[in-house]
């Protein structure tokens, strides 16, 4: 009885013994199964970090992280661990030679970059610095991809200096035509007399072989001496008005002054005056009252003396007065003469100003706005007398290639010989006008229509006739010109689109000719 009561306490405690070690043993699985989690979670993220480097050692952690899926098959992941230990152990050789492969042909490249003269100096000192750096060995790829972007750095910097210093950008074929265009504009500009040296190397550089950066300096030149005169015109406007209202000022000055003083002068003046009535009607008393001889002389005496006081401070208040409005009058006709002077001189320079808008300043022939204003003139005289009224176009042949083999200053002196002999050809009531590039016009007022095709032949002939010799070559320019008649109910701009026509033809059918529309 008494062993089979120990023998159930002791089953009882082997019970409990039993429980308890059940306990422990989970209490270990469950340990273990989380440090495998952690494990297996480590070596995705090393499989996520070597991926791509090497397949085998990919193939192989895969492999690992399966086997550790399962506590019964950790024995067959060892010797993958040490499959993976040898594979790490390759790797890491391989990348440290890549590496090492990568600084030596970094350091090829920054010898390369070295020898670049145009790299500024301070960039040329940081190479240094980095290619002494670059002699230490480098361990991860961390530390080198830092290095490839400094080099790329330099590589920037010292293309962004050189293509900031060049001036070599392409011109292209509308860069060429915007240059002849230019020059085109400034030979119809009036520029001031110490600008026109200038303008006329600007003009000599825009029909060469021309540059971008030259194209673009030169719009900028010509701007800068267009607005300077702009601003020389304001100055010289502003300097006169200036004039005018300092003048005004003195003008006003004297005559406010004036007004004072003798405001203050009819005061006195009036005073005086009655000083002067009471000395008379006092004279005028003393007369009647007095019977003694001896006192009434005596009384007089005293009344004609501070008459005369009175009188004769009158007389120097009025000479004064005098002698003020003298000095008054003087000083604003000083004014008014100097400002007299300034006005006419801006008058003139206005005048000049005016006359030279009107006028080309290559040929000093009329300009296409003279034109303009002369057409108009001579259609209302057409009109009012019913007198004939002739327009040609002339268009001188083939001018291009005077430019194109003697140059463009010999262009230009050509179109001023030209020029001249127009104007030299006509009569003065006629009229001859530059419209633009080698083109002119001419209006014929009094032509009738059996003599205009002989005028215009005759002018032709004349040009043709001029001796001109460039280069040591005796050269003909002649001349393609087109009339027409302003007919009944037609505006004057038809009919110079008619002329127009009519040179075309002249040009079409082979030039140096006259073509008259009837
Ligand atoms: N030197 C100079 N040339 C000018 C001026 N104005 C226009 N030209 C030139 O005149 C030439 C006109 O050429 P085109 O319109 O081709 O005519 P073209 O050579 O005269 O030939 P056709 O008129 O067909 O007979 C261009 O080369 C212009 O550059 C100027 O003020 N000075």
């Amino acid at each position: 009885m008494k062993d089979s009561s120990t023998a159930v306490s002791q089953v009882s405690l082997l019970k409990q013994k039993l429980n308890s070690a059940k306990l422990a043993l989970e209490e270990i699985h469950k340990d273990r199964n989380e440090k495998l989690r952690t494990l297996i979670q480590f070596l995705g993220h090393l499989s996520l970090a070597c991926k791509g480097q090497n397949l085998e050692l990919d193939n192989r952690l895969a492999k690992l992280r399966h086997h550790l899926q399962g506590y019964d098959q950790i024995d067959e992941a060892l010797p993958e661990l040490v499959e993976i230990e040898r594979l790490l152990k390759g790797q890491y050789n391989h990348t440290m030679t890549q590496l090492e492969e990568s600084r030596t042909s970094l350091s090829r490249v920054i010898s390369q970059i070295q020898r670049v003269d145009s790299a500024p100096e301070e960039i040329k000192k940081e190479i240094n610095y980095f290619k002494k750096d670059l002699n230490k060995p480098i361990h991860t790829i961390w530390e080198y991809i830092p290095k490839v972007e400094q080099v790329i750095g330099f590589y920037e910097h010292i293309l962004q200096k050189q293509f900031a210093g060049t001036d070599e950008h392409v011109i292209l074929p509308q860069h060429l035509i915007l240059a002849k265009e230019l020059a085109q504009k400034i030979s119809e500009i009036e520029f001031r007399k110490e600008q026109r040296d200038q303008i006329l190397v600007m003009k000599e550089v825009l029909m060469g072989d021309i540059k971008l950066n030259t194209l673009l300096e030169s719009y900028q030149t010509i701007l800068s001496l267009l607005l300077n005169n702009i601003a020389r015109e304001k100055t010289a406007s502003q300097d006169f008005l200036y004039a005018l209202n300092d003048a005004i000022s003195v003008v006003r000055d004297v005559v406010s002054n004036t007004a004072n003083n003798n405001e203050r002068s009819q005061q006195i003046k009036s005073q005086l005056n009655k000083e002067i009535n009471l000395r008379v009607d006092n004279a005028d008393g003393i007369l009647i009252e007095s019977d003694d001889l001896n006192a009434l002389k005596t009384a007089l005496t005293i009344q004609l003396s501070s008459l005369k006081d009175a009188l004769s401070r009158k007389e120097a208040l009025e000479n004064r007065e005098q002698t003020l409005l003298r000095k008054s009058i003087e000083s604003m006709r000083k004014e008014l003469t100097s400002i007299t002077k300034e006005a006419n001189s801006y008058k003139e320079k206005l005048f000049e100003h005016q006359k030279l808008n009107l006028l080309d300043p290559l040929t000093q022939l009329p300009n296409r706005t003279a034109l303009e204003d002369r057409m108009e003139q001579e259609f209302r005289n057409h009109k009012r007398f019913n007198a004939p009224l002739w327009v040609a176009v002339t268009d001188i042949d083939y001018f291009k290639s005077v430019n194109d083999n003697f140059g463009h200053s010999t262009g230009d002196k050509t179109l001023q010989v030209i020029a001249m002999a127009l104007k030299n050809s006509l009569r003065e009531s006629e009229f001859v006008a530059r419209y633009g590039g080698e083109e002119f016009v001419l209006l014929l007022p009094e032509v009738n229509e059996d003599n205009i095709g002989l005028l215009l032949n005759r002018v032709r002939e004349k040009i043709k006739n001029i001796p001109f010799k460039f280069k040591n070559q005796r050269i003909t320019v002649t001349l393609s010109i087109g009339a027409a008649q302003v007919m009944e109910n037609e505006r004057i701009e038809e009919t110079f689109e008619r002329a127009d026509a009519a040179l075309y033809k002249a040009k079409h059918n082979g030039r140096d000719r006259v073509v008259i529309d009837i």
